[in-house]
């Protein structure tokens, strides 16, 4: 019939809602999710969350023993899809207001554990007036190769693949550069890097809300952005500039980490809240968005960045490292349902096998 008083029938009325509590979802945003298949259902988790596959499986065989289950995990593709740069699947810029809370150390952690839930992850570092992403990555003296000399080929660390101004010029150079051959050279960096496909790219933000990142935010066709600060009140301050400042150019703000929460003694376990406490928890509330999380101040973070190394695949099971992957889970997440509300531009439907 085509006009129908009645409400539409559930789909998957046993499996569905599962999901939907699982990820802390609506169902009517998990549902297309799921494919019948001849023998079971398939389910393709559209962001990444591979750690998250066995724990939703045993889930699901909880209220259907008797099904036969496939999940997959594929990377949603989110953005305008008319933008150029179709290998990489989300843009992701990480910002901040005030310089030095540890916008940098975050990106690379966060890079590191998407790439640990499955994700296959870049990092373009705009930090002009700054590049710590080379040293941070342990390879401060290589320099992207070139076949054609207009295309460059990312350098590769940890399974990660990288760009930064910091390869290419001496930094004392770049320190002088006005805001327009700032951004033309951040322009440059994206274009001209030969990115091969990638599930997320995330870009470390020059600190700041001045011009050249009013113009980066322009520029740069990201699809969220996820601001860092410390709980400390004049850090947030400029969080809250740099919240305003996406807005104003409606990019969406996807959430806030928050570094340096705390300091847990490693001799007595007693936890210090050295820059103030729930600074981060209120500029969430205030301005409607996530909390992605809570990112401790500890010596390991600092050293195993300041030597190149990756403390995430090092030390996967520290809760450290635990941390980080909570909070890149929420930003996968976050920034796929803050796609679903640009339909042109996803693409998650699994299809049934019929
Ligand atoms: N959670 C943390 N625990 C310990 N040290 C940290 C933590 N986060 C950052 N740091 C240290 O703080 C310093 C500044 O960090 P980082 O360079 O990431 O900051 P930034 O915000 O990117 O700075 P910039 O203003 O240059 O962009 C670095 O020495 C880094 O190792």
């Amino acid at each position: 019939m085509f006009f129908s008083s009645s409400k539409t029938k559930p789909a998957h009325p046993d499996i569905n809602p599962v999901l939907a509590e699982f990820f802390k979802l609506k169902p009517e945003q998990t549902e297309r999710w799921i494919a019948a298949q001849k023998d079971g259902v398939l389910i393709n988790l559209p962001f990444a969350c591979e750690s998250q596959l066995e724990p939703l499986r045993e889930a699901l065989l909880k209220a259907r023993p008797d099904i036969k289950l496939t999940l997959t995990q594929k990377t949603a593709f989110s953005g305008d899809a008319r933008r150029g740069l179709r290998q990489i699947r989300n843009l992701v810029a990480i910002a901040s207001g005030k310089g030095g809370v540890g916008k940098s150390t975050t990106t690379i952690n966060l890079a590191l554990a998407l790439q640990q839930e499955g994700a296959r992850v870049g990092i373009l570092d705009a930090d002009i007036y700054g590049p710590s992403i080379p040293i941070m990555l342990g390879n401060p003296d290589q320099q992207p190769g070139t076949e054609d000399n207009k295309h460059m080929q990312p350098l590769e660390a940890h399974g990660l693949v990288a760009n930064s101004i910091g390869y290419l010029v001496p930094a004392d150079d770049a320190a002088i550069w006005r805001g327009p051959m700032a951004s033309k050279a951040l322009q440059q960096l994206l274009n001209e890097t030969l990115w091969p496909e990638l599930d997320y790219l995330l870009i470390d933000m020059p600190p700041g809300t001045g011009d050249i990142q009013l113009t980066l935010a322009q520029q740069v066709p990201v699809s969220g952005t996820v601001v860092v600060t410390t709980p400390q009140n004049i850090a947030l301050a400029d969080a809250q500039k740099a919240i305003a400042m996406f807005n104003k150019v409606h990019v969406p703000v996807l959430g806030v980490i928050e570094n340096m929460s705390y300091h847990q003694c490693s001799q007595c376990g007693y936890k210090e809240h050295l820059f103030a406490q729930g600074g981060g928890e209120r500029i969430s509330k205030q301005h409607q968005v996530s909390l992605l999380g809570q990112i401790p101040l500890d010596i390991h973070i600092r050293e195993y960045t300041d030597l190149g190394k990756s403390l995430i695949s090092e030390q996967g099971d520290s809760p450290i490292s635990r941390a980080y992957g909570h909070a890149a889970r929420a930003l996968a997440k976050e920034l796929y349902v803050s796609t679903l509300k640009q339909p042109q531009a996803i693409d998650v439907a699994v299809r049934s096998e019929e």
